[in-house]
């Protein structure tokens, strides 16, 4: 694909000694929820420098809170000042939007770059039919705000051994990288992305119904919740319990947790079989929307 830079481009095209020698700059474009998240953290962690962030974003406002919490960073003119200056790219916006940005940012865009989708149902195959760029998919998750949770990394056929390197090594800063199947995607992300908002949805409705039945106070309830959580998420993974030896060294044979537990199998019957399907749909529709805005001709789809 012929690819014209139009920013700076004899700055930005360094000698190959030079390139080992500068340190990686690493690109956002759309500074919202997530895109400020991964950022904060990135800098927080230690894992970025100031200095190596450029991003810009549709409004102006988000760039300047984002200027003013984090001095040192650049922020671009515009989205193909940011892409043609970043070796590792972020593009964090949602997906109908990925098809009006990737318009406006291919020609600014080179080889030997890594562009990183941040959400699901953008495909790899959309990404490398319009972007001359190397291509992963990397699904972040809240988590990381506290450097914890899986980032689901799908790395696209022009990735080279050291650009996984880099990739994976940058993510590890904020969270643990894990390497998926494009194809499990959304299932993967329904538990590490969504998982945060699921749980709490049913830590909310619990301790509401705990509240209404016994009086205990609404915050000491969500305290007791939230540290079970985290002991539990130690459990499942530092503790190398899984979920059903877990139940059986709580639920003592005749106990309460038993009866509780029975109870929970029976009210939860479906639930788990429906909410998988309703993710599913939507990423489907998602899926289907992208195909026709970024054109199926010349798109071969991997399964
Ligand atoms: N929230 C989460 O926990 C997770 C979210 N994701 C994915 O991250 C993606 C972004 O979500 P989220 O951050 O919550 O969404 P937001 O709406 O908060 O952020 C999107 C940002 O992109 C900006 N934007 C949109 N179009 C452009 C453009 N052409 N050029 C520059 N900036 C642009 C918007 O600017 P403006 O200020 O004008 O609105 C906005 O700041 C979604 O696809 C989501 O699926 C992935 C994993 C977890
Ligand atoms: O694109 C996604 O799947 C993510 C997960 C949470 C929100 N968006």
């Amino acid at each position: 694909m012929p690819v014209t830079h139009t920013y700076n481009e004899e700055h930005y095209c360094k000698s190959k000694r030079e390139r080992r020698n500068h340190r990686m700059k690493v690109g956002f474009i759309g500074t919202g929820s997530m895109g400020g998240l991964l950022i904060d953290a990135f800098l927080s962690s230690g894992g970025l420098l100031a200095g190596d962030v450029i991003a810009s974003n549709r409004s102006p406002q988000k760039l300047a809170r984002l200027a003013q919490l984090h001095p040192g960073i650049t922020l671009a003119e515009s989205n193909g000042e940011t892409a043609s200056r970043s070796d590792i790219l972020f593009l964090c916006v949602k997906p109908m939007e990925f098809k009006t940005l990737t318009d406006e940012i291919a020609h600014c865009l080179r080889s030997e770059q890594i562009v990183v989708s941040i959400t699901s149902p953008v495909q790899i195959y959309h990404l490398e039919s319009v972007l001359p760029s190397k291509i992963a998919k990397i699904i972040p998750s809240i988590t990381h705000s506290v450097y914890s949770g899986t980032s689901l990394c799908v790395l696209g056929s022009r990735l080279e051994a050291d650009d996984r390197t880099q990739l994976l090594k940058l993510m590890s800063h904020i969270g643990t990288p894990v390497e998926i199947y494009e194809h499990h995607t959304r299932i993967s992300s329904d538990f590490s992305s969504c998982g945060p908002a699921f749980l709490s949805y049913f830590i909310e409705r619990w301790i509401e119904a705990a509240v209404e039945a016994t009086g205990i106070d609404h915050t000491l309830a969500g305290k007791l919740a939230g540290e079970m959580l985290l002991g539990t998420g130690k459990l499942l993974t530092e503790g190398e319990f899984t979920p059903q030896q877990l139940q059986d060294r709580v639920a003592v044979p005749g106990g309460i947790t038993a009866e509780a537990l029975n109870h929970l199998r029976c009210s939860l019957d479906g639930v788990f079989e429906r909410l998988i399907a309703t993710t599913h749909k939507k990423y489907d529709e998602d899926v289907a929307k992208l195909d026709s805005l970024f054109g199926r001709d010349g798109i071969t789809r991997r399964k």
